[in-house]
This record gives structure tokens, C-alpha cells and sequence, in this order.
């Protein structure tokens, strides 16, 4: 598979994409009812190598996701399994194509009643796909309710009925499927929570849209994957020089001092050529003794913004990181201020992250303002509220998708965004995107964040750009993590990532060997 068609294969699309896809798919000669049928078949496929035959229930809405329930329940039907199909909606609503697979089926239709979930082992959940366009009620709720209630296992056809697509959220209920079958692509929705864990195991589906409708459709939303970056990561040269591998230069507090120790060890292990710590002159030691690969420099009591400019004058400190242990306290607050912003005014490349984000919460225009150069900022969800509260506002009651709001908070503030959470968010201002989805739940420690940052932040000193050097630092942070498996503590993060790189390396020279 060439780089391309890998790309292409980790676009995500909106419902309204998807839409697009079909009917492009359809003007360009392919047949809707070719395509309603392929998607059923690829399901009652999935379905068969998943399940041995029992008694199943397909329940079939009103829309085209009803109109694959009816080419599904044929096929398991044919295939000789025990099949009651019930169809909530208006015959003569149905498009041309779902009208005929109704036509087609040959077996009895029952009402929608909850009472059909009784003796059914097996739910095909073909009421509401792509179309869902409003928070379910009336039966549809009652049903979705009483699946959720039963826990009877489920496939879910397109997405889970009552999940919105794009954004991942529920419009009421949702009945958490075992198996989810989807169309050319995957949608945002399946890989954002709460979606994501509400669709089991996802299966992806070719049912001969041409991938050339692509072409026409404006996608800047990835799953996050190597695919995607590998060729511009900055695998070190023989020829090269430390210098050419850059130089990160890494603030440090005086309370927790392992936080920024870890953003260190992190730059370190991914390949900076130089790390250096920046770190008040009364805690120098603490520094000076626990490292011995990074260099320490003293920023002495009262001129510490100004230490820190001096140590800005040499060029070759080409990537900083300013905020993991940086301190909340008042003074430690207005320290950090100062350095940040020391930090933006070079335009060199900058990741800001926990107390550096925190420290602008007054007023994170000052922030905003002074991002002229590449920078990343890494909040988690409390420092994204506090640094983007106007982007949090909820519209009766319900807050905008967690992609939206990266993305617009990239936007606004003019830097590459990583939301943090167990699907970590990475948006440009430009509005590309990624979904990262390698995350174990072992991540999820104290510290592991400082170590994301020298991750950023060595990838950033060796001339990587943000958006890419995000995106590589939160796969590798995730991937690292799931290698290591349980027991993972911070610290094992920078230590455990040469395993990881030299996978990637390996795979790497393979590909190279079968080109
Ligand atoms: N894309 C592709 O390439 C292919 C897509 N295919 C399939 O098509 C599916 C999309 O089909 P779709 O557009 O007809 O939408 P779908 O989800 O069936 O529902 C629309 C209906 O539901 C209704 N409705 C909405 N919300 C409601 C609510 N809360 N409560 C009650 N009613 C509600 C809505 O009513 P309306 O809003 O018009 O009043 C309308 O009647 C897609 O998911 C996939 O399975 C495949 O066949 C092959 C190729
Ligand atoms: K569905």
C-alpha cells in the first residue's frame, strides 16, 4: 500500500461528507442500490463470522440504514438463521432503494415493540445511521432504552442508533453495541468518546464508493497513525552533529521538580540533540545531582526572566518548553507569565503545558497574542476550560464536541492544540486535525503529561513542524505506554521509547526492502 492510500485510509469523515461520498459515488455511475446492498452483504458478513446462528431480531428505521436492515435480515435469513424483522417508519417515505430491499424481503414485518427484544439473542440496530438528526424520543427512545436495559449484544449498522456520527455524542440514548459495521470511511464519531466505546469492535466496510470522490471532498480529519508522519520523522543521519539535532532548552520549577526532569528525560530519549534545564538557582542542585545527560543553568533570584532572555540569545536553543512544574502559587504564576512569553517573543518553537497554560487563565488573550511562531499548547480538559471558556459555553445544556472545540481553540489562539484525554485531540489553526486512538488506560498516571511535553518538545528542537511533532509525540507517548502494559509509571515512558523506535525503524527498512 503506497503512503497515499494509507492517508486516504485514515481521513475521517463528517456525516455530511459521507453523504457527499455516497451521492458523488452515485452521479459517477455507481448505483445506489449497489451500494445499499453492499453495505448490507459486508454486514451479515461480519455478523456471520462473529456469531453462530440464533434467533435475531433486525430492527429497520425510517432512512437508508433501515433500508440495509432489510438487505441484512435476507442474507442471515438465506443463510438460515431465525429471523424477525420489525420496521419503524412509512413505506412510501422510503428511498428508491431502501423501497426495493423492503420489497425484497420476504418474511413477515412486525410493529416496533419492545416486546420483540424477548427470545432475541442478537440485535441488528438499523434504526437511525447517518441521518439521526435530533435527540430520539417515543418509541425509538423506549426501544433503544430496553436494548441498553437487556444488554442483548448488538451489531450496529453505520453507528449505534441515537450517536451522532460526527461529534461522538449521544442525541438521548444509546445501546452500546458489540460490533459496529461502517461504510468506505470512519467518522469522527467512532473514535470520540463516549461514541467510541459505545461501538465495540469496528469494522470498516469497502462497498464501492471510489476512493477518487475523495478528491472533491475538502477531509482534514486523520486518525492519528505513522502513516500519516513517518516520512518526515527525524530519524537521526550518520553524517549528523548534535546541533543538527537541535537543542531543547526546558523550564523547571522549585516545588515539583520531577515534572520538568521528565519533560528532560523525554526530549532526551527522542532524539534532542542537546537538553538543557532552566531552573531557579536555589533548587540548582536538586537538578544538577538527578541529571547527568541534560545540562542545568542557574536563573538567580529576582532576574530569572532575565537569565532565562540570556540563555534565549544563543540561537542554537532552538525548541523550549515552558509549564510542567512551573508552580501555581502567586509569584511562581507571574514567573511563568514572563517566561512564556520570553519563550513566544524568539517565534522559536514552544510547547506550553500544565502551569504555563494555568498562568494565562485571567487572561489568555495576552497568550494568544503573543503566538507568532510555532508553538503547542497541551492542556487537559481543566486547563482547556480555563484557557478557552468562551469555546466551553454550552447551548441548552450541552457543551460542543470535543473536535470542535480543538479545533476552534487552535484557531482562536493561533497554535497547534492537543486536548489530552483518552482520545487525545490534535488540531492546527489551519484546521487539520488527528484523533489519536493508541492510548492504554496505564497512560493515565501522574507525570505522563510532563513526559508528552519532551516528547513535543525534542521533536520540535530537531526541526519537526508542530503539528506533525504532535501528532508523532502523542502516538509514540500511546504506543509506548500499551508496549509497556501494566505497571507503567512515568518514568518508564522515556525509558521504554528506544524499544518502540527501533520497531519502527525495523518496519521501516522492511517497507524499503519489499519497494
Ligand atoms: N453513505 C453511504 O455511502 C451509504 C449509506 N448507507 C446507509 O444509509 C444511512 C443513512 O441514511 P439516511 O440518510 O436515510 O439516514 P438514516 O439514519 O437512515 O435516518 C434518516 C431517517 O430518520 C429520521 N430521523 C432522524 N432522526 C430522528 C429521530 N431522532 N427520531 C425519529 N426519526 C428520526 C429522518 O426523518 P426526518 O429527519 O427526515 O424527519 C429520516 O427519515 C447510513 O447510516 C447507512 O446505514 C448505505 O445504505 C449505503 C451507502
Ligand atoms: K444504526
Amino acid at each position: 500500500m503506497s503512503a497515499e492510500q494509507s492517508k486516504n485510509d485514515l481521513l475521517l469523515l463528517t456525516v455530511e461528507q459521507m453523504a457527499r461520498a455516497d451521492s458523488d459515488a452515485v452521479r459517477a455511475g455507481v448505483p445506489a442500490v449497489d451500494l445499499m446492498a453492499a453495505a448490507g452483504k459486508a454486514v451479515a458478513d461480519a455478523v456471520q463470522e462473529r456469531w453462530s446462528p440464533r434467533p435475531v431480531l433486525v430492527l429497520c428505521g425510517p432512512g437508508n440504514n433501515g433500508g440495509d436492515g432489510f438487505v441484512i435480515a435476507r442474507h442471515l435469513q438465506q443463510a438460515g438463521w431465525p429471523i424477525r424483522l420489525a420496521f419503524l417508519g412509512n413505506q412510501a417515505k422510503l428511498s428508491a432503494e431502501a423501497q426495493y430491499f423492503y420489497q425484497a424481503w420476504q418474511g413477515d414485518i412486525a410493529d416496533f415493540s419492545v416486546s420483540l427484544l424477548e427470545q432475541t439473542e442478537l440485535v441488528i440496530d438499523a434504526i437511525f445511521g447517518a441521518g439521526l438528526a435530533r435527540p430520539l424520543e417515543g418509541i425509538a427512545l423506549e426501544m433503544i432504552t430496553a436494548m441498553a436495559e437487556r444488554k442483548t449484544a448488538i451489531c450496529a449498522v453505520d453507528v449505534p442508533s441515537g450517536l451522532h456520527g460526527s461529534t461522538g455524542q449521544a442525541l438521548g440514548m444509546v445501546a452500546p453495541a458489540e460490533l459496529t459495521v461502517t461504510f468506505f470511511r470512519k467518522k469522527p464519531g467512532h473514535l470520540l468518546f463516549p461514541g467510541r466505546g459505545l461501538c465495540g469492535e469496528l469494522v470498516v466496510a469497502d462497498i464501492g464508493i471510489p476512493a477518487s470522490v475523495l478528491d472533491e471532498i475538502e477531509v482534514n480529519v486523520w486518525q492519528n497513525h505513522p502513516a500519516l508522519w513517518q516520512q518526515n520523522y527525524p530519524w537521526p543521519r550518520l553524517d549528523g552533529h548534535k546541533f543538527h539535532r537541535g537543542h531543547a532548552l526546558i523550564f523547571g520549577g522549585e516545588t515539583l521538580t520531577g515534572a520538568s526532569r521528565l519533560t528532560a528525560r523525554g526530549a532526551m530519549r527522542v532524539g534532542a540533540g542537546l537538553v538543557s534545564l532552566a531552573v531557579p538557582s536555589k533548587v540548582w542542585p536538586i537538578y544538577a545531582n538527578a541529571l547527568t545527560g541534560a545540562m542545568v543553568s542557574k536563573l538567580e533570584l529576582g532576574q530569572e526572566t532575565e537569565d532565562f532572555e540570556e540563555l534565549l540569545l544563543d540561537p542554537r536553543r532552538n525548541a523550549i518548553a515552558v509549564g510542567p512544574g512551573a508552580g501555581l502559587v502567586a509569584f511562581e504564576s507571574v514567573r511563568t507569565r514572563k517566561i512564556a512569553l520570553a519563550a513566544l517573543v524568539t517565534e522559536r518553537a514552544t510547547v506550553l503545558d500544565a502551569d504555563a497554560l494555568s498562568a494565562f487563565a485571567s487572561d489568555p488573550q495576552v497568550l494568544f497574542d503573543a503566538i507568532a511562531g510555532p508553538c503547542v499548547l497541551t492542556p487537559h480538559e481543566g486547563e482547556f476550560a480555563r484557557l478557552f471558556p468562551r469555546i466551553n459555553e454550552t447551548a441548552n445544556g450541552v457543551m460542543q464536541d470535543k473536535l470542535t472545540r480543538a479545533r476552534l481553540a487552535a484557531k482562536q489562539s493561533g497554535a497547534v492544540v492537543v486536548l489530552k484525554g483518552a482520545d487525545t485531540l490534535i488540531a492546527a489553526p489551519d484546521g487539520r486535525a488527528m484523533i489519536n486512538t493508541n492510548a492504554p488506560a496505564e497512560l493515565a498516571t501522574g507525570g505522563s503529561g510532563d513526559v508528552l511535553t519532551g516528547f513535543i518538545v525534542g521533536l520540535l528542537a530537531q526541526g519537526v513542524e508542530a503539528f506533525d511533532a504532535a501528532a508523532m509525540a502523542v502516538w509514540l507517548h500511546g504506543a509506548v505506554a500499551a508496549d509497556f502494559g501494566a505497571g507503567l509509571i512515568a518514568e518508564d515512558l522515556p525509558d521504554h521509547l528506544p524499544k518502540i523506535l527501533n520497531a519502527f525503524i525495523q518496519q521501516q527498512a522492511l517497507a524499503r526492502e519489499v519497494r
